[in-house]
């Protein structure tokens, strides 16, 4: 590992002021961390409770990671030099030090202190009513985000994720604490609460969200089974799923933290891939015959499940979508469509299809912002046998590359899309489905023994995932801008996200407890998704009696501005003209048959509402007569000089808006990544003050624009 990274590492646990005295005593890897017992901390300066406990932390974190790193003795050998220490933090190296040469083991870690020194059976059960810990504020937020107070609820229980002869205590419900970044190291800034609200987790979810969070946990598979892992994550009920994770006080007592989320739908390790398509994929399938675009993605860590769930070959969600696909297109009402499949790779930020030799492609926008892979090999299918030859096919030159989690590991994200066309206009777009089997991120950027390709496999991947949250994050919130320039992944999801579009996240976990924090990773990243949702879903609530202003495109106010302004040269009057089919009146027997047609139809903007959305209503009187006014004081070509004018502006001004939203859009890359990943608040200072820069030169322009347009209707008006 090399200097830098160690480094990192510290730093991200907020630890790196030690590390001239690790450095000094030559610990300069993980391994070398993971042999540390809990006498070197003051030998290493580490006298400050709280940095003890980071360190104790990032130690525990470092073991559960790599396993193999137990094993190590304490080959470091610090021990005390009864004439010296390290000095405490922040006051520097010293610049002699001789270090004993002998090795010292670790001492054993037990017998562990008993809690308020009583000893416990396995089947004793001590409410603590009067722990502190019992008043932690629970983790979870109302939906009007504050914290509320859940009873006491501390218990000492029987452990079940440690099975060492030894008694634990679980603490349910308890915080989780200080946040894990993707790294499973703790972050510097306090966590965000899961947020659920109690009575919803008992409602089935909606399967007509335009953004579902569902979560999947798979079975143990016969490795951890046979090295006696235990299964850390409890499903209750449809919607809840539990994860108790094994944690080590300072003082080495071990107890159990149990974090619970809710989401849309929470499939437990026995439920098949039918049961998954049902509450997933089969929403989606239906949706994109009414016109509309849609993708489904797997998100988790490496060997959770993601492929399993989503491109196994025999039974993954797009074999079962496809079967209904196939099966529709047979019918009468849609006969006059066909399916196209392509299958494409993001590889390290570059497209490749998978059908046609890894071809490199291009991701380009086509006139009505639909995303267009320039090259793409796109093959007819029409039964579910021709298209897995299909996908088998692509499937073996996939890049794939070997971790410690999963041989066949993936490094690339991986696309099926499957796009609705008509036959007799194969330009003419009707709906898209995109499956998605995102790479697995966790054991590529932060791997000691890995090479550099693997790392910058692992940073790629990060930096895709990272921006795929924030489009999610941006979009959930009706935020005006998202940043899909960010990667390439967010780029070819572009279309897929705005206007009528609906997605569906499955969050695959690992049940054993080596998995725990990855899992608990995930969750929170799946967590963040679904709370947002819930935000936007009350917001929606709370507006619902003023239906008269909503727009019918169902995108609301900014997310429609947003829209429009990245359209960028749609100022011809044929781009404004943005038209999304809207067929649903023959969907009627399929989505009465299926039960699942959204009630409100409000996804699908007609043919006017974009142009609608840009005018301000004018009542018939007022119009008639600005024309009569007009045409006495206006000669046609000073109309048409004005209207050129005014569309040369609009296009400035787009453009203008265009230059911003990416700004901000990379501002706030810099700025979020920075804050969940712990870098240093120099850095956001330092991009802050570039950002408002710049925005003040844009702004400047705009204004000019503006101004210059301005001043031509003043003349107007003073005829
Ligand atoms: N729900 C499940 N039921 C049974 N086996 C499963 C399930 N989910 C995953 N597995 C098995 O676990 C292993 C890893 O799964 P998979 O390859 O889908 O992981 P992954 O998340 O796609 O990993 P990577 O990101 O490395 O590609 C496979 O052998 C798969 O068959």
């Amino acid at each position: 590992m090399s200097a830098s990274l160690f480094l990192e590492t510290l730093r991200r646990a907020d630890l790196e002021t030690y590390y001239p005295n690790f450095s000094t005593a030559g610990i300069n890897d993980l391994r070398g961390l993971a042999s540390l017992s809990f006498q070197d901390y003051s030998i290493l300066g580490v006298t400050a409770t709280e940095d003890r406990k980071r360190l104790f932390q990032l130690i525990q974190t470092i073991k559960s990671e790599y396993p193999q790193l137990n094993e190590t003795p304490n080959v470091y050998g610090i021990a005390p030099r009864p004439d010296f220490t390290f000095p405490p933090r922040n006051q520097g190296t010293p610049a002699s030090l001789n270090l004993q040469e002998q090795n010292i083991q670790d001492p054993p870690l037990g017998p562990r202190r008993v809690l308020q020194g009583q000893g416990r059976g396995r089947s004793t059960m001590h409410a603590l009513a009067t722990s502190n810990r019992s008043r932690i504020p629970s983790p979870h937020i109302t939906n009007h985000r504050q914290l509320i107070q859940r009873p006491a609820v501390m218990q000492q229980l029987q452990n079940e994720a440690f099975d060492d002869g030894e008694e634990e205590e679980i603490m349910v419900n308890s915080s989780p604490g200080r946040r894990l970044n993707a790294y499973g190291v703790p972050s510097r800034h306090q966590s965000r609460n899961n947020s659920y609200s109690g009575p919803k987790s008992n409602a089935p979810s909606n399967l007509n969200d335009k953004i579902r969070v569902c979560v999947r946990k798979r079975p143990l598979n016969q490795k951890e089974l046979a090295g006696s892992q235990k299964d850390i994550a409890t499903v209750a009920g449809s919607r809840t799923i539990h994860i108790n994770e094994p944690k080590q006080k300072v003082d080495l007592t071990k107890y159990v933290e149990q974090h619970s989320f809710i989401f849309d739908d929470v499939f437990d390790s026995d439920a098949n891939n039918e049961q998954v398509y049902q509450r997933t994929a089969l929403p989606l399938v239906e949706y994109i015959f009414r016109g509309g675009k849609a993708t489904c993605f797997a998100y988790g860590q490496t060997g959770s499940g993601k492929t399993y769930t989503m491109l196994d070959g025999t039974h993954g969600l797009y074999v079962l979508a496809a079967r209904d696909i196939f099966a529709l297109l047979q019918q009468p009402d849609w006969s006059h469509l066909s399916a196209y499949i392509g299958f494409y790779e993001i590889y390290q930020g570059h497209l490749y299809d998978l059908l046609n030799k890894r071809k490199k492609l291009f991701a380009r926008e086509d006139g009505k912002k639909n995303v267009v892979i320039a090259g793409l090999q796109e093959y007819a299918i029409d039964n579910v046998e021709s298209l897995m030859q299909v996908f088998d096919y692509g499937n073996t030159i996939r890049s794939t590359g070997s971790t410690g989690a999963n041989e066949d590991s993936s490094r690339s994200h991986a696309i099926l899309q499957v796009v609705l066309k008509h036959k007799k206009n194969k330009k003419k777009f009707h709906g898209k489905l995109n499956f998605i089997d995102l790479a697995g991120s966790e054991r590529g950027a932060d791997r000691g023994d890995a090479d550099q390709k693997t790392r910058m496999e692992g940073a790629e991947i990060n930096k895709s995932l990272l921006a795929l949250k924030e489009c999610i994050r941006a979009l959930d919130q009706d935020k005006r801008h998202a940043p899909f320039r960010q990667s390439k992944l967010t780029q070819v999801l572009k279309d897929s996200f705005v206007g009528n579009s609906r997605t569906c996240m499955i969050a695959t976990i690992s049940p054993n407890q080596s998995n725990s924090e990855h899992t608990l990773n995930t969750l929170r990243y799946a967590d963040r998704v679904k709370e947002l949702k819930a935000e936007r879903d009350r917001a929606e609530g709370a507006a619902a009696g003023s239906e008269a202003t909503q727009d019918p495109s169902g995108l609301n106010e900014e997310l429609r501005i947003d829209y429009n302004n990245d359209l960028g040269d749609i100022v011809d009057d044929e781009l404004l003209d943005i038209e999304f089919e809207n067929e649903q009146d023959g969907l009627e027997p399929y989505f009465t048959k299926l039960d699942i047609r959204d009630p409100e139809n409000d996804y699908f903007p007609s043919s006017h509402s974009r142009t609608t959305s840009h005018a301000e209503p004018r009542s018939t009187e007022s119009a008639q007569s600005r024309e009569k006014k007009s045409s006495l004081k206006f000669t046609t070509k000073e109309m048409d000089d004005f209207v050129k004018k005014h569309r040369h502006s609009l296009r400035d001004l787009s453009d203008s808006a265009k230059k911003e939203t990416k700004l901000l859009a990379d501002f706030s890359l810099v700025f979020n990544g920075n804050n969940d990943m712990g870098g240093a608040p120099e850095d956001s200072v330092k991009a802050f003050e570039d950002y408002y820069e710049k925005l003040q030169d844009l702004l400047g322009k705009k204004f000019e624009v503006i101004q210059e347009l301005l001043r031509t209707i003043n003349q107007f008006s003073q005829r």
